[in-house]
C-alpha cells in the first residue's frame, strides 16, 4: 500500500497544483507543450487558483499570482539559482544574478547607486544623442520603405546598454557592432536551450558557435574595463562598471557582473522599444494623443519628460501588456509559510508577474492596449503590486528600473514627434514569451514625416 502511494503521489505540499507528468521530468515536459513557462502558469493558476504548486524534474515549484500574495514575499531577496541556470554560461555562476545572502545584499546596493534617480541625469545627453542618431536614420528614409521595427529597437538598445554600463569604450559603433554579433549568436544559443534543454557537444557546429561567441563577449568586456580603468578619472559619472570595478580585482569576476547587466538589460530593453511603437503604430489615435502631449514638451530631459504623463501612460501600459519579462522567482533557506500553507525550506517560489499583469479581475479586457488604465483617477484603487513588471521583492527588482523609463521614453518621445508610424498591413503579430518577450516575427513599419 505504502509503495502504491509512493508511486503515484509525491504531495508533499498542501499548495493545490499538478502531480508530476513523468517520474523524471515532472512536468517540464507540460511546459515544454504549453509553449513557455509564462503559458503554462497561466493555465496552472486558471486551474488551481492564486498559490499552485508543480515539479521541475524532482524539485516542487510553488507560484504565486496575486498582489496579496506577492506582499507576503516582499522582503526575501535570495533567487533559487536552479531556475536561471540557463544563463549561467553567459554571465557565470558567481556573478550578481546568482548570489544570495548578505553578500549579495552588500554589493546589489552598491551597484545600484549608478541607477538612483538622482543620477539618471548622467545619461540624458547620451540618450539624446542616440535618439536623435535614430531620429536622422528615419528622417533620411524612403517614403513608405518598410523598416523592420525590432532590428532597429535591439541596435540602439546595444548601444545605449552598453555605454551606460560600460561608458566611453562604447562611443566607438565598431566596437558596439562587434560585441552585438558575439551577443546575438549567445543569446539565440540560449533561446535555443530553452526549447530543448539538451546542451549542445562542444565540438558540434552550435556548440563550437556558442564557445567562440561568449569568448568574443569575454574579450570585448576585458578591452572596456581597461579602457575604464585607464580613463576613469577623467570622468566624472559613476557608472555601473565603475562600482564593479572597485568590488572586484579579478578580471574574469569584474566581466561576469558586466554581463550580468547586459544579459537581460539589452534584450529587454529592445524588446520593451520595440512593442512599444508596435503598439502606438497599431493604435494611431492613442498616437496622435501622446504626439500631442510631446508638442512643446521641451528637450526631452528627465526634468521636461516627468511632465509627460501620458507618455509615461504608454510606457506603462506597454510593460502591461508586453509582459516583458514574465517572472521572477524567490526561495528561503528556512521553513516559511505563504498564503496559510507551510513552504519547506528551499522551495523555489515562482512570482507569476504576467499573470499578474494580465489577470482579468485587476485589468478588465486585459489583451486591450489602453493607456487610460493607467490615469491617476482610473488606477487609484488598484493595489499597488497589481502592476510589477520589474519585480518588487527583497530590495531585488531590477535595478534599471528608472533608467528604463528614461531610456524608452528619450527615444519614444524623440521619434513620435517627428514620425507617424504606421504598421505595414496584413501581419500577425505573436509574443513569444522566451527569456524575454519578443514578437516572433519581425514587425514591419513605415514612417511618415509629421510637421
Ligand atoms: C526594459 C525592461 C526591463 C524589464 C521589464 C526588466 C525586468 C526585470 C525583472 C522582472 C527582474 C527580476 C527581478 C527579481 O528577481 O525580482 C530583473 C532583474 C535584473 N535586471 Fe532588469 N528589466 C529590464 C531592463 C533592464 C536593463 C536595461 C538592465 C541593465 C542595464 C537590467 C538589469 C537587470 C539586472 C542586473 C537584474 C538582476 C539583479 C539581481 O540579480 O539582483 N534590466 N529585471
Amino acid at each position: 500500500m505504502i509503495s502504491y502511494i509512493l508511486q503515484t503521489s509525491r504531495k508533499v505540499t498542501t499548495v493545490p497544483g499538478l502531480e508530476p507528468s513523468n517520474k523524471d521530468d515532472g512536468n517540464l515536459s507540460d511546459i515544454t507543450r504549453a509553449g513557455s513557462l509564462h503559458m503554462f502558469l497561466i493555465d496552472l493558476h486558471k486551474q488551481f487558483g492564486p498559490i499552485a504548486s508543480f515539479w521541475m524534474g524532482e524539485q516542487l515549484v510553488v507560484s504565486i499570482a496575486s498582489p496579496e500574495l506577492f506582499k507576503q514575499q516582499m522582503s526575501v531577496f535570495d533567487r533559487p539559482g536552479d531556475l536561471f541556470q540557463i544563463i549561467a554560461p553567459l554571465c557565470g555562476p558567481t556573478s550578481i544574478q546568482f548570489l544570495n545572502g548578505a553578500e549579495g545584499r552588500g554589493r546589489r546596493q552598491l551597484y545600484d547607486k549608478s541607477f538612483l534617480h538622482e543620477n539618471l541625469h548622467v545619461y540624458t545627453e547620451g540618450l539624446q544623442k542616440i535618439s536623435k542618431e535614430m531620429v536622422t536614420k528615419w528622417g533620411s528614409l524612403v517614403k513608405e520603405e518598410h523598416i523592420p521595427l525590432q532590428q532597429y529597437m535591439k541596435a540602439f538598445a546595444t548601444k545605449v546598454v552598453l555605454q551606460c554600463t560600460l561608458g566611453a569604450f562604447f562611443l566607438d559603433d565598431k566596437e558596439v557592432f562587434n560585441f552585438k554579433q558575439h551577443f546575438d549568436k549567445a543569446w539565440s544559443e540560449l533561446e535555443h536551450r530553452l526549447q530543448d534543454p539538451s546542451i549542445p557537444p562542444e565540438d558540434s557546429p552550435r556548440g563550437k558557435a556558442f564557445r567562440e561567441a561568449l569568448k568574443g563577449l569575454q574579450g570585448i568586456i576585458k578591452k572596456a574595463l581597461q579602457h575604464r580603468e585607464k580613463n576613469r578619472l577623467a570622468s566624472k559619472e559613476s557608472l555601473i562598471v565603475d562600482h564593479i570595478l572597485s568590488v572586484h580585482k579579478d578580471e574574469d569576476a569584474q566581466t561576469s557582473d558586466c554581463l550580468s547587466y547586459l544579459v537581460y538589460g539589452i534584450p529587454a530593453a529592445g524588446s520593451l522599444l520595440t512593442w512599444c511603437l508596435y503598439f502606438l503604430a497599431s493604435h494611431p489615435t492613442i498616437q496622435d494623443k501622446l504626439k500631442q502631449e510631446l508638442s512643446g514638451a521641451g528637450d526631452f530631459s528627465p526634468k521636461s519628460l516627468e511632465k509627460l504623463r501620458y507618455l509615461r501612460q504608454v510606457l506603462e501600459e506597454t510593460f502591461r501588456c508586453a509582459v516583458i519579462v514574465p517572472w521572477a522567482a524567490r526561495y528561503q533557506d528556512f521553513d516559511s509559510e505563504l498564503g496559510g500553507h507551510k513552504i519547506s525550506k528551499r522551495t523555489p517560489v515562482v512570482h507569476a508577474l504576467g499573470v499578474v499583469l494580465q489577470d482579468d479581475n485587476l485589468w478588465p479586457l486585459p489583451n486591450k492596449f489602453d493607456p487610460d488604465r493607467f490615469s491617476v483617477e482610473n488606477g487609484k484603487d488598484r493595489p499597488t503590486l497589481a502592476f510589477a513588471p520589474f519585480g518588487f521583492a527583497g530590495k531585488r527588482l531590477c535595478p534599471a528600473k528608472d533608467f528604463v523609463y528614461l531610456e524608452a521614453a528619450v527615444l519614444v518621445a524623440s521619434l513620435v514627434s517627428k514620425f507617424k508610424v504606421s504598421l505595414v498591413e496584413g501581419q500577425v503579430v505573436n509574443p513569444v514569451y522566451g527569456l524575454v518577450t519578443k514578437p516572433e516575427d519581425e514587425i514591419w513599419v513605415t514612417v511618415q514625416k509629421r510637421n
